[in-house]
């Protein structure tokens, strides 16, 4: 558990690189680190998830973020997070910061023993009280094994150190009913439920990969682990503690459930699921109650999943209902489903308890949760 208030702050592209020259914003770092520093002071151990190194990097490989591919964006990354993370450490210096970089993939999120493996680093860089800089590692991460952008990648951080606040700074004051270039759009200062403004996410800034839709998926993920995010605007003398301290108009995405256990929201929190299960109403009525998922709840399987893999589970109207850790191989798991009535052991060659998700690795979705569509899943 925390010994202290942990806060992780996620900066958006456009605070860090200058959109012309893609350059950095020093005035900006300044007014970050000083605002960090007071923070330490008041007991708070502070994380920042940085972007900010594929839009610094361009200039050095002579490319423009309008017309940049895959292969220069991967060359900036390498070329802009020395520059980011010497910005970071000068200025850090200037304040008595210490800092660090954590550069991750998907991989050191999704597979638990890596997790956890990056969890006890991050934990033993805060107990020397170094603020972490992490990044995704853009120069060597393919579609397939990236988060693709760092608001979820924060909100992974979050969760991953049972942060009590993420706040989300970008280059406008937070969430508004509709994209804030149509005419009325009004702020949206309190959300419970982010399903009710996804369709008013669209749209985002060249110099970034994120947009509204992910800062909205990544706020989900840390409501969902018990933890309040902020998105404001990241333009003001004090762009941590004013919101904090809420002297700042921002929007405020409210936790949704305590802290509960780290295992479940790392089974809910899911960016990649390996297969899924359909199941039927009556199993379906029973979620909630402590049941395992049975073969015999199973009316359908899809994808190609190994043991300890996570999946999406579905009532027969294609609502996903539960996400759960399976006990067995698709195969088996197939294998099983078409033969319900001989004994599992029999049928696998081994002694199995023949659940194939038990209740403490099953996660059932509440409202608050935005769940994944059928065809959205990764099988
Ligand atoms: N409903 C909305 N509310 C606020 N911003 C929105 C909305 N819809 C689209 N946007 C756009 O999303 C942008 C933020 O995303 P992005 O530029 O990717 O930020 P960052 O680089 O900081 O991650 C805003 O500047 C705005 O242009
Ligand atoms: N990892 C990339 C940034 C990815 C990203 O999410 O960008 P942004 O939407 O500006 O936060 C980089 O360092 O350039």
């Amino acid at each position: 558990m925390a010994s202290q208030k942990r806060l992780v702050v996620k900066i958006g592209s456009g605070l860090l690189a200058n959109a012309d020259r893609l350059t950095p914003r020093f005035g900006f770092m300044q007014r970050l680190m000083d605002d960090i520093a007071r923070l330490r002071d008041d007991g708070y151990d502070v994380i920042i998830a940085s972007s900010g190194a594929v839009a610094l990097g361009l200039r050095t490989v002579g490319a423009r973020p309008e017309t940049a591919g895959l292969s220069d964006k991967q060359a900036a990354a390498a070329c802009g997070m020395p520059q980011l993370l010497n910005a970071y450490k000068q200025i850090g210096h200037e304040f008595g910061l210490e800092i660090a970089q954590v550069l991750l993939t998907l991989g050191d999120f999704e597979d638990h023993r890596r997790y956890l493996n990056t969890r006890n680093t991050v934990n033993r860089l805060l107990k020397s009280r170094i603020v972490p800089i992490v990044n995704e590692n853009d120069t060597i991460t393919t579609e397939e094994i990236r988060v693709g952008d760092n608001d979820r990648l924060a909100a992974k951080i979050a969760q991953m150190v049972e942060a009590d606040e993420f706040i989300i700074l970008t280059q406008v004051d937070g969430l508004y009913d509709r994209d804030p270039s149509e005419e009325g759009a009004q702020l949206v200062e309190e959300v419970h439920d982010v399903n009710e403004y996804i369709a008013a996410a669209s749209g985002k800034s060249t110099l970034g990969t994120g947009g509204m839709l992910t800062k909205l998926q990544a706020a989900n993920m840390a409501q969902n682990a018990g933890c309040t995010t902020y998105i404001a605007h990241g333009e003001a003398e004090h762009p941590l503690t004013s919101v904090l301290d809420g002297s700042r108009r921002c929007t405020q995405l409210v936790a949704q459930s305590e802290p509960g256990s780290q295992w479940k929201a790392w089974i809910a929190n899911r960016l990649q699921m390996a297969g899924s299960l359909v199941i039927t109403a009556e199993a379906a009525a029973r979620l909630g109650q402590g049941e395992p998922i049975h073969r015999s709840d199973v009316v359908r399987m899809d994808g190609d999943f190994t043991r300890g893999d996570v999946l999406h589970i579905f009532d027969e109207d294609n609502l996903e209902r539960a996400r759960g850790l399976s006990d067995f191989t698709s195969e088996e798991t197939r294998s099983m489903i078409a033969n319900p009535d001989l004994p599992a052991d029999q049928l696998l060659g081994y002694q199995t308890q023949a659940e194939i998700v038990r209740p403490k690795n099953l996660v059932v979705l509440e409202n608050h949760h935005l769940t994944w569509k059928p065809y959205e899943t990764a099988v």
